[in-house]
């Protein structure tokens, strides 16, 4: 149906779907990043950059594995190199919020080589003249305590609870705004940026990869356990150790591991599991973080098949998923929508990147919403567990320029 462009697989460059390549001299992943508007498909780390602008179709579907089906077979037949999107959190029977792909116009993918990236410049976002925390802080406490006592009633290993923040403006949002402070502020983790159905805008910076896929090779790091950081540098390194000796979190980290393991065995002749988790951080938060790689049976199995087959992991939902989720839609007061989802890309050979959408918020015109969660084992002291949610809005408040008082 469209011009096949040359257009190597995974390789920096522009491409177009009109007949006239794209004139666009190459650009670096931050030159890349910064031409982002609201609108654009933004998936970008200092190192490499995808923009995709513009729709040529979309393809949207409640059940994931369907959606992965007729994405491969729109991709197949258009010539269009890749598609671009989202999932939502809840792919259950009863959901009603679609995963949503677009194939895009056009597309710019930037590489860099290492050595020093270049940050884009800081910019200036307007205050918000109301908040609004659903729950309160003392509702989520109350949360905690509830969830920890449903999961021995229920029998559930793990669950996840989330707040939210809404944060209402005297004038419309600049997305575009807070997408270059939030690549700016973690350049090493995915900023992020996807167009809702309902006009709505998903911008976040995430550590974590639900999953990749080049050729034979599969990669995912998930992550479970988490400690604040501090601007103290010897608290902070205690904060990091201790969370890496918490019997508590290993086990809450373990639960996800022993879930994506299982997920993935099926697929992959080669499957290759480190005996226990790595210490990492954003500017934010500490983790634990388990890399694992393994090796597809089979190539037909694309990446977003992949992901579908793995999402929700017990990192956003905890286990057994149902119980877990129900649990969830129980105690929270609001619907997780696009939050605890997956966002990347699959292309047409079926690579693709897709990462939890976690620090990340969804953008209307004038108020918006910021998620955080934080998964509860029964362990978990309510307390702790605030005050990690508290660490984990952050990521969004400081690319507003806002401090901890607005959550
Ligand atoms: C659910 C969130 O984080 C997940 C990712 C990393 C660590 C997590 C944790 O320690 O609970 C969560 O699993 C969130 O940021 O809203």
């Amino acid at each position: 149906m469209f011009f096949r462009q040359h257009f190597p697989r995974g390789a920096p460059g522009s491409w177009d779907a009109g007949r006239v390549p794209t004139s666009t001299a190459p650009a670096t992943p931050v030159e890349t990043t910064l031409r982002y508007q609201r609108g654009d498909f933004l998936f970008a780390t200092a190192r490499r950059a995808l923009l995709a602008q513009g729709v040529l179709a979309s393809v949207t579907d409640l059940d994931p594995r369907r959606l992965a089906r007729k994405v491969a077979a729109e991709l197949d037949s258009s010539g269009v190199p890749l598609a671009v999107g989202v999932l939502p959190f809840d792919t259950g029977p009863d959901t009603a919020v679609p995963g949503h792909l677009v194939l895009p116009r056009t597309l710019h993918r930037a590489q860099a080589e290492a050595g020093a990236a270049e940050a884009p410049p800081a910019e200036v976002l307007p205050a918000p003249v109301a908040t609004r925390r659903l729950p309160s802080p003392d509702g989520h406490r109350a949360n905690v305590r509830a969830a920890v006592a449903a999961l021995e009633q229920r029998g559930l290993r793990k669950a996840v609870l989330a707040r939210a923040l809404e944060l209402e403006f005297e004038t419309p949002i600049p997305a575009e705004r807070i997408v270059r402070n939030l690549a700016r502020g973690n350049p090493r983790h995915h900023t992020y940026a996807a167009e809702l159905p309902g006009g709505r805008t998903l911008v976040g910076a995430t550590p974590e990869l639900l999953l990749s896929r080049a050729g034979d090779s599969v990669f995912t790091t998930p992550h479970a356990g988490s400690m604040p950081r501090s601007a103290d540098p010897v608290e902070d390194r205690a904060n990091g150790e201790a969370l890496l000796s918490s019997a508590k979190d290993q086990e809450e980290h373990a639960v996800v591991i022993d879930y994506v393991v299982e997920a993935l065995r099926p697929f992959c002749r080669r499957l290759d599991v480190p005996d226990g988790p790595d210490l990492v951080s954003t500017p934010a938060i500490w983790h634990l973080r388990t890399a694992i790689t393994g090796e597809l049976v089979d190539r037909s199995v694309t990446a977003l098949d992949l992901a579908a087959a793995l999402h929700p992991t017990p990192a956003i939902c905890g286990t057994p998923t149902a119980e877990a989720r129900a649990l969830e839609q129980e105690l929270e007061p609001f619907d997780r929508g696009y939050y605890a989802g997956t966002v990347g890309w699959v292309d047409a050979a079926g690579d693709g990147e897709w990462a939890v959408v976690v620090r990340c918020a969804e953008v209307a015109d004038k108020t918006m919403r910021l998620y955080a969660g934080g998964g509860i084992v029964p362990a978990s002291d309510a307390d702790a567990e605030y005050q990690e949610t508290v660490a984990k809005f952050r990521t969004l408040l400081a690319a507003m320029g806002l401090d901890d008082r607005s959550s």
